[in-house]
């Protein structure tokens, strides 16, 4: 399989080029970067997105940012490749337009707003516990370079949550040197409380579960999937 990375000089696009690397049935076969540097000697690096897109690739992991991501995953689909999308940042309204999309062509897509396991138990988790105990309200921790607040995690987080039957929950979000990522989901009832925390302590965590997608959307039926909750599902199965 020929795997194409986005924004493979940054913090995750790194993650993510060693990841693919070391998968058995993968290629890292080109990135794209804003100068057409490539993070490793033997793949091509495309500065042009178009002509990225026309390297023969069969997904491409976006790892930019808000808002050229989404002219990443559009450049993809035009090109009838499956974008797996970790980049954050996106808005309701995008991911609909994104979801449409992928219906008019057909392709199966990806967003993962995080692709550690941790925290995709962490949401799976924190839906079953808001049909206990709706009241809850979610702080996520960071490090001070991120662009994006609330995090695509907490976003998602509080969606499951509400898609449980729960209000939407708050989100409170910290900036600090010293964080990674890192999220507590607090719930709330009659004198008690259930705290749900992730931590990502290295970015390594997101490295297994970027292969899971990317093996995912090659079997997945056509149209946008949120979330790694599936690949969860059969791994707890
Ligand atoms: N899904 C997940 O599990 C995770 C998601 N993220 C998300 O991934 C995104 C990237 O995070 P992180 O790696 O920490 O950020 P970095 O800033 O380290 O990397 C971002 C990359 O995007 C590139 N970029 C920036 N602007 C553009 C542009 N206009 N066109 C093309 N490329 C561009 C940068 O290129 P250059 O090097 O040239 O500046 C850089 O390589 C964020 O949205 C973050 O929230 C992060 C970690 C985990
Ligand atoms: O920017 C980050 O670092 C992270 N971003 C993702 C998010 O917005 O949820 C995933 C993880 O929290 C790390």
């Amino acid at each position: 399989m020929r795997v194409g990375v986005a924004g493979a000089l940054g913090r995750l696009g790194r993650v993510a080029c060693a990841a693919i690397e070391a998968a058995n049935e993968m290629t890292l076969a080109a990135v794209y970067t804003r100068r057409g540097d490539s993070p490793l000697p033997h793949v091509h690096g495309f500065e042009d997105l178009d002509a990225f897109v026309a390297a023969g690739l069969d997904v491409i992991v976006d790892c930019t940012v808000y808002p050229a991501t989404v002219d990443v995953a559009r450049a993809a689909l035009d090109s009838g490749i499956s974008p797996v999308i970790g980049a954050t940042g996106w808005t309701d309204e995008d991911l609909l337009v994104l979801a449409d999309r992928c219906d008019d062509a057909g392709i199966a897509a990806m967003f993962v707003p995080n692709f550690s396991f941790g925290a995709a138990l962490m949401m799976r988790f924190a839906a079953q516990a808001a049909r206990v105990m709706p009241r809850a309200e979610i702080v996520e921790l960071h490090h001070e370079t991120k662009r994006d607040a609330p995090s695509g995690t907490a976003k998602l987080t509080a969606r499951r949550i509400h898609d449980a039957g729960a209000p939407l929950p708050a989100i409170h979000s910290v900036r600090l040197p010293g964080l990674v990522a890192h999220q507590e989901t607090i719930f709330g009832g009659i004198g008690e409380t259930l705290t749900l925390r992730h931590d990502s302590l290295a970015r390594d965590s997101f490295g297994p579960g970027i292969v899971a997608a990317v093996r995912a959307v090659r079997t997945q039926p056509p149209g946008l999937t949120v979330g790694l909750d599936a690949v969860v599902e059969r791994m707890l199965a």
